[in-house]
């Protein structure tokens, strides 16, 4: 796992270091990291021609002092000023002596130009661009691109980007993981994400990005003395005769998912039962009725009386509950189902369900399903490009394994299946949700990688994906 930390953060731990560190030290640091993963981008660096676009601020700063280290070493380096009178002056100093070429910032300049560096703004920067430095961020929209530290455009905080942003093939980000930088359109814009290391004194934080090596070490393996029971045994509550196909993708999940037995109360036992003859129906009980160490309940169940009822006693339970997709209309209209709740309830909102049971998530999705899990006292996986699970005690992870291609009718349902069997191997609701959208990730990619896939192929590539998650 590794931390993610917030710009007050990296501000509060660059401050430690610059006092006890002589000055410009940092800088120095950071520019001499970002000249050599340059000039490992370049098939050579005597003779290539760089370009720096070179902000007011200390970002520009790094880029000048990188750029002077490049043309040392025989670049060709022009820099592309944005406010001549505010660039850093002892950088200009330093690129002016290796013999770098300084320019108002014209966009036509980057015709030609074998690499990028967008040094426009860096930890303060805000979302969007406007006025020239947008212009240069297109005209470098089909050039090699590294951006330092965050890509210009891109609020290092959240990760939105509003209108204009710099798209980056690398992102050369010093001391820290700054959370902007995974989340939001930023994840995507970084490109490549390298850190380098400056010494910082970082405090510990909350908020993770997961690795494989994270979601290896919490699957369930069964033991030798395990049995179908000590697994976890599932309850599927999905699924309803207009729905049938959640029912049958979230169950589908949950057996593929490593649960010991998986138990079906939802109220489309038919097809359940004919593709999965290994789940045991029951068609006339109630979930009191019958014992499991987690509850699925809501992909396809509907919004009707009888779905609320069954919502409601699915809730009343003292196990674990993933609840999704109807679910989370109908705790939007009676949100006490899940707060006064004795074992841990996870929710798993889009965009628009998330709104109805917590409002509009906004620009900061790890603020916003922070907000959302205290309140609901659930952990909430708030579903995105950039997937962010948060806890009610404000632990989160950020899933780096999303794509767009899960944008599909029932890759949800899937979702739900498999938190739900990780829930019944007894992990941590937080961690069940976050492994599970991991892994779901990595599902879609592999039924992505032979043409648009549907749910189906999804739940196909899961055992897959597991698979080599468990193996490594
Ligand atoms: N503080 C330190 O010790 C270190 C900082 N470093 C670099 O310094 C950067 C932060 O530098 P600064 O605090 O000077 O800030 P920036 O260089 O990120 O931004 C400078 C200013 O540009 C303006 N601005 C930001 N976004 C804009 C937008 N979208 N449109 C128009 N104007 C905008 C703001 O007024 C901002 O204060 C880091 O990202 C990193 O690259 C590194 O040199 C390492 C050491
Ligand atoms: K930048």
């Amino acid at each position: 796992m590794r931390g993610v930390h917030s710009v007050a953060q990296v501000r509060a731990a660059e401050s430690d270091a610059m006092a006890r560190l002589p000055e410009g030290e940092l800088m120095q640091r950071a520019a001499h990291a970002l000249s050599v993963q340059c000039a490992a981008l370049l098939d050579r660096v005597y003779g290539a021609h760089v370009v720096l676009l070179v902000g007011g601020g200390n970002n520009g700063g790094d880029a000048l002092f990188a750029g002077a280290r490049l043309a040392a070493r025989g670049a060709r380096v022009d820099a592309l000023l944005l406010d001549p009178a505010r660039a850093h002056a002892d950088g200009l100093v330093a690129f002016d002596r290796a013999r770098g070429r300084a320019h108002e910032a014209d966009p036509q300049l980057l015709a030609g130009a074998d690499l990028v560096v967008d040094g426009m703004f860096g930890i303060g920067g805000r979302a969007g661009l406007t006025g020239v430095s947008a212009d240069l961020a297109d005209a470098a929209h089909d050039l090699l691109t590294v951006a330092v530290d965050v890509p210009s455009g891109v609020d290092a905080d959240t990760g939105a980007a509003g209108g204009k942003a710099v798209r980056a093939d690398v992102t050369v980000t010093f001391g820290a993981i700054k959370s902007g930088t995974v989340l939001g359109p930023g994840a995507d814009l970084c490109g490549e994400l390298r850190l380098v290391d400056l010494g910082l004194e970082l405090p510990v934080t909350d908020a993770h990005l997961l690795e494989a090596a994270d979601v290896r070490a919490v699957l369930p393996r069964p033991g030798a003395a395990d049995d179908k029971y000590t697994r976890g045994v599932v309850g599927l509550a999905a699924g309803s005769e207009q729905y049938a196909g959640a029912g049958v993708l979230a169950t589908g999940s949950a057996v593929h998912g490593g649960a010991g037995m998986v138990r079906y109360v939802g109220l489309a036992p038919d097809p359940v039962r004919a593709r999965y003859p290994e789940v045991v129906v029951h068609p006339d009980s109630r979930p009191h009725d019958v014992r499991v160490q987690a509850w699925v309940v809501g992909p396809g169940l509907g919004t009707d009386g009888t779905a609320m009822a069954l919502l409601a006693d699915v809730l009343s339970t003292d196990v674990p509950v993933i609840a999704d997709a109807d679910a989370i209309t109908l705790i939007a209209r009676t949100p006490r189902l899940i707060r006064g709740r004795s074992a841990p309830t996870v929710i798993t909102p889009h965009d628009r369900e998330f709104e109805r049971i917590a409002g509009q998530p906004g620009p900061d999705r790890l603020a916003a399903a922070r907000r959302a899990a205290r309140d609901l006292g659930a952990t909430v996986l708030l579903k995105g490009n950039a997937t962010v699970v948060a806890a009610p005690d404000g632990t989160a992870y950020v899933n780096p394994t999303g794509t767009p291609w899960l944008a599909t009718a029932g890759s949800g349902d899937v979702l739900s299946g498999l938190i739900g069997a990780l829930l019944a191997s007894g992990l941590r609701a937080p961690l069940a949700a976050a492994a599970a959208a991991y892994a779901h990730g990595v599902a879609g990619q592999l039924a992505a990688a032979d043409g648009p896939p549907s749910a189906a192929d999804v739940l196909a590539e899961l055992r897959g994906a597991l698979g080599s998650l468990a193996t490594g």
